[in-house]
């Protein structure tokens, strides 16, 4: 997945002395791995390097073969040692899926199949003088964004239904574990390579695994927004990993699929987080209306069930997995085609019948509930465990030190919920107007005991308690929705994390939000762009280390503390010695929060640009 950049200097200092490779905590890019290049991993297996068959953001991925062997029928992933995604993604392989687990969820379950990818071997090496990590796995055959791309943004109704069933299986075998993907799409969905292969697809790419919430729902500032944009869930906007996030990842997933933009990317919010935030709550609240927008002449039956069921899951509740398959599998029979065999992903020419946007069936679900509108109190939230460096990797990596998520207050947990237009509209500091509370609808009771799995498959690192399926909505007396929760969130979050302000634009790209903030070099001029969310009132803090002063001081750190409501420009004194300045400029206006449209061009998040160079 691509993921943050170490920010490249925008130009030279005069006379840079060229760092000798930082430390930096920034994900960087991994060095070029020569084809015929032997890798030895942990358990001494020796294996050879083939081409390049994908480039994630900082990851490559290499095809591979067991020494002796030439068959290249594995893959490695290759990232430099201090990236976090790949460590994060190993340690779930190693944790979670042994092929022996996998075995026993697919016997369990009466599964042929289950596309979950394995780890076969992991190691570190050594790349150009830098130590890099690596992991692995089988190989795959074709992600699905290439035949979204050859389709025109579509894929068979048919496929697309297969494709859910099977992205719940994995989810299923996921969950079971206590974990979360969180980042499903169709680049990170591969078919099977072989004969039979193309009957199942793979979901890869772990890095943003994390374990899912049983307890309270608590924002996490450092998390927000992580995934990819178009499809991060309204919980992982929020920076709170859920099961019906993950769901909710699927379901927008599924409804591009077939061939509907989403609103967000319709109405070109991609670069600002908190308004495809907004627009995705406002999406959720009254999804039966949302999608006869979508699908104006008939909502499939299943994406209906489907989204609605998600609508209206709780922060902890186990999904009833085989419920939302049985939506698919049935719509899978009326269209008369077979759940086994090649995925197919030719598309028939477009009718009035087949069109996605015309489907033959609707939602009663939808239909029935199109009106209603959810509504939850607010709860209070709390954060789970992040996965953590585990005794069996050569060297620790601490992704994040332990966050002390804010509490929210009893006064703010209590707090009503603005309406989301409002909220929408105008920039809502968690203090802010009377919040109208929105009442969520009780969720039928679903059954539970067919097909789930009660007992993962190694339970060991899941969290305590699974929640009990039987006390799901009612067992939660103020279940908790993310529009609360956001109102609930600290006042300004700002990702100086380079997730966001480096990556540039979306466009289908893992963001990874954490606390890998910048180590400014003293002793170079660079630039950044950091896109702030100034949703709501903020201050912005920029440490920035002044450069050397010619014969004075050592390096002394500049603290600007600017309401972002102001422009300002702060800057160390200016007496011609080569000190640092640091500029710090609002780019867009506060509250811009409307119709970003009107402007005519793509809207962008405000952003302070800090600029920091030599006289
Ligand atoms: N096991 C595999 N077999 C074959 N191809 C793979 C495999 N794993 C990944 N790839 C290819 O490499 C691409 C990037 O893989 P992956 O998502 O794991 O890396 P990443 O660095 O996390 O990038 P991104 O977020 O862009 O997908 C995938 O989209 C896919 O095309």
């Amino acid at each position: 997945m691509p993921r943050v950049a170490k920010p490249k200097a925008a130009a030279p200092a005069k006379k840079a002395v060229p760092a000798k490779k930082a430390k930096s905590k920034l994900y960087a890019m991994p060095e070029k791995v020569k084809e015929g290049t032997v890798f030895t991993d942990l358990a001494k297996g020796q294996w050879r390097i083939g081409p390049s068959i994908g480039v994630g953001g900082f990851g490559e991925i290499y095809a591979a073969c067991k020494v002796g062997e030439n068959n290249y029928d594995a893959v490695v992933k290759c990232e430099p040692h201090g990236n976090g995604p790949l460590f994060v993604e190993m340690h779930f392989y190693l944790r979670n899926a042994k092929q022996e687990d996998i075995k026993q969820f697919k016997q369990k379950h009466g599964l042929k199949s289950l596309g979950m990818p394995y780890i076969l071997a992991n190691g570190s090496v050594e790349v150009n003088g830098e130590k890099h990590r690596f992991i692995v796995m089988p190989r795959y055959g074709s992600d699905l964004s290439k035949f979204l791309q050859q389709n025109g943004k579509r894929l068979p109704e048919g496929t697309v239904y297969r494709l859910a069933i099977q992205m719940l299986d994995v989810y299923q075998y996921m969950h079971s574990t206590g974990y979360v993907h969180a980042d499903l799409k169709a680049a990170n969905i591969l078919l099977g390579l072989g004969k039979g292969g193309a009957t199942q697809a793979y979901l890869v790419d772990f890095g943003l695994a994390s374990h899912f919430i049983t307890g309270d729902f608590k924002p996490d500032p450092k998390k927000m927004h992580n995934g990819t944009i178009e499809y991060t869930s309204r919980d992982a906007h929020l920076g709170v990993p859920t099961r019906r996030a993950d769901l909710e990842i699927l379901g927008y997933n599924l409804i591009e699929w077939l061939g509907a933009e989403l609103p967000w990317v319709t109405q070109k919010l991609l670069t600002v987080p908190v308004k495809v935030q907004k627009a995705k709550e406002a999406f959720m609240d009254n999804i039966g209306d949302s999608l006869k927008t979508l699908f104006p002449k008939g909502v499939h039956a299943p994406i209906g069930d489907f989204m609605k069921y998600v609508s209206k899951l709780t922060h902890n509740q186990e999904p009833d997995y085989d419920k939302c398959r049985s939506w698919f599998s049935s719509a899978l029979k009326q269209l008369k085609i077979p759940n086994s065999g090649d995925l197919d992903f030719r598309l028939k020419p477009q009718t009035s019948s087949n069109n996605n946007l015309s489907p033959p069936g609707t939602s009663k679900t939808a239909a029935k509930e199109r009106a209603k509108k959810n509504v939850s109190p607010a709860l209070n939230s709390s954060l789970d465990e992040e996965i953590s460096a585990s005794e069996d990797d050569e060297e620790e990596y601490r992704p994040l030190p332990k966050k002390t998520a804010k509490k929210v207050s009893p006064s703010a947990r209590n707090a009503k919920v603005s309406p989301l237009k409002r909220a929408a509209a105008a920039p809502a500091p968690e203090s802010s107007s009377p919040i109208q509370k929105r009442i969520k609808a009780e969720p039928k009771s679903t059954p539970r005991e067919r097909a789930t799995p009660k007992a993962s498959p190694k339970p060991k690192s899941t969290p305590k308690a699974s929640p009990k399926p039987k006390s799901t909505p009612k067992a939660s007396p103020k279940p908790q929705t993310p529009t609360a929760a956001r109102l609930k969130t600290p006042t300004a979050k700002i990702n100086f994390s380079p997730s966001i302000s480096l990556r540039g634009r979306p466009g289908g790209k893992t963001v990874i939000n954490d606390d890998l903030t910048p180590q400014p070099r003293s002793n170079k001029t660079y630039e950044f762009n950091f896109e702030l969310d100034v949703s709501m009132d903020a201050n912005v803090i920029v440490n920035v280390k002044r450069k050397k002063r010619a014969d004075k001081d050592k390096a002394a750190a500049v603290d600007s503390r600017t309401p972002l409501s102001r422009s300002l420009a702060s800057s160390t004194k200016e007496d011609g010695s080569p000190v640092t300045r640091v500029n710090l400029r609002k780019v867009n206006g506060h509250g811009d929060e409307g119709d970003s449209s009107t402007s005519g061009r793509t809207p962008r998040t405000p952003a302070v640009t800090v600029r920091k160079y030599q006289r």
